[in-house]
């Protein structure tokens, strides 16, 4: 705890954070995707240093333990309004339910999965979501030899009673772990049930209204992106040990360096990528 950020607002007349509830001063809409997915990273390392007992994070900590800059960091928490106190650091509890707030997990939201198969089976036992917010309240698929076994606390319904059960479940949010075939029709069936937001595992891009929104998780892609960042990450050392053998500036060697030191493991453990993104534990 060395390093703090910035006065903003109140912090910088020295008083403490007014409170985890407080109104994001830049309206939600406005955050950018990017800094969105960072606040999600922040929440989780967050997470793990509230159940450590820690209290009182520095910028700098945090910055290290997510996995970006600490310039980043406070650009990314300033949309959140004043946040911290100068020379103390961040109050874990509150900055927690800060970003809960600007995130909308502070309203809690109740998922239905569809396709309790390989994939869909470990989700729905998966009990990190619970603890982030999410709570797994519907499970369903078409197979009869699945529906009406239990996984989890969960009992398997029928796909043809997922319209009327995701609206009585107040489900927010629908899971796709169909096979593709069948992929769009389990989307518009929780469209109409009055999901909001669709999280799709399947290939193939799903068609939806304006007011839903699909967001498609590809592994494939992350690793690909993975291959893509290590083909240049070796190339640059390459470049920098030629550039230095000839003699001339190490630019790139250093900027490789930074990358792998931003990459590094972090006081919580390995999960950090090098560009931040991470993949929960
Ligand atoms: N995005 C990724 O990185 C990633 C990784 C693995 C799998 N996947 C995709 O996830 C999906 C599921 O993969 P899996 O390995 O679990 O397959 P799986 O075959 O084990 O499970 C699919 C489940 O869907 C059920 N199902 C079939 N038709 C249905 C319908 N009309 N309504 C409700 N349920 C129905 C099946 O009975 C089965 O239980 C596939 O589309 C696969 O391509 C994506």
């Amino acid at each position: 705890m060395t390093q703090l950020h910035p006065p903003q607002g109140e912090d910088a007349r020295g008083t403490a954070d007014s409170g985890g509830g407080a109104a994001p001063v830049v309206p939600v809409r406005d955050i950018p995707q990017a800094t969105v997915t960072r606040l999600a990273t922040y929440l989780r390392v967050l997470g793990a240093l509230a159940e450590a007992g820690t209290l009182i994070v520095s910028s700098e900590e945090l910055a290290s333990a997510a996995g970006v800059g600490s310039a980043k960091l406070r650009k990314d928490l300033s949309f959140l309004g004043p946040n911290g106190v100068r020379g103390v650091g961040y109050d874990v509890v509150r900055l927690q339910s800060r970003i809960e707030n600007a995130l909308g997990l502070d309203r809690g939201h109740r998922v239905v999965l569809v396709g309790v198969g390989n994939l869909g089976r470990a989700l729905a036992r998966y009990p990190g979501f619970d603890r982030r917010g999410f709570t797994m309240a519907g499970l369903f698929d078409a197979d009869p030899t699945i529906v009406g076994t239990r996984v989890g606390d969960l009992v398997v319904r029928h796909v043809d009673v997922l319209e009327e059960d995701a609206r009585e479940l107040g489900a927010t949010i629908g899971v796709v772990a169909t096979p593709e075939e069948v992929a769009q029709h389990v989307c518009d069936l929780l469209v109409r049930s009055g999901v909001r937001s669709v999280l799709s595992f399947a290939p193939i891009e799903l068609a939806v209204p304006a007011h839903v929104e699909v967001r498609r998780v590809d592994l494939a892609v992350e690793m690909q992106v993975l291959s893509f960042n290590s083909t240049r990450h070796d190339e640059l050392v390459r470049t920098a040990d030629g550039t230095r053998a000839s003699g001339l500036t190490r630019v790139s060697t250093q900027r490789s360096a930074r990358r792998t030191q931003t990459g590094k493991a972090g006081p919580l453990g390995p999960a950090v990528t090098r560009n931040g993104s991470v993949i929960a534990p």
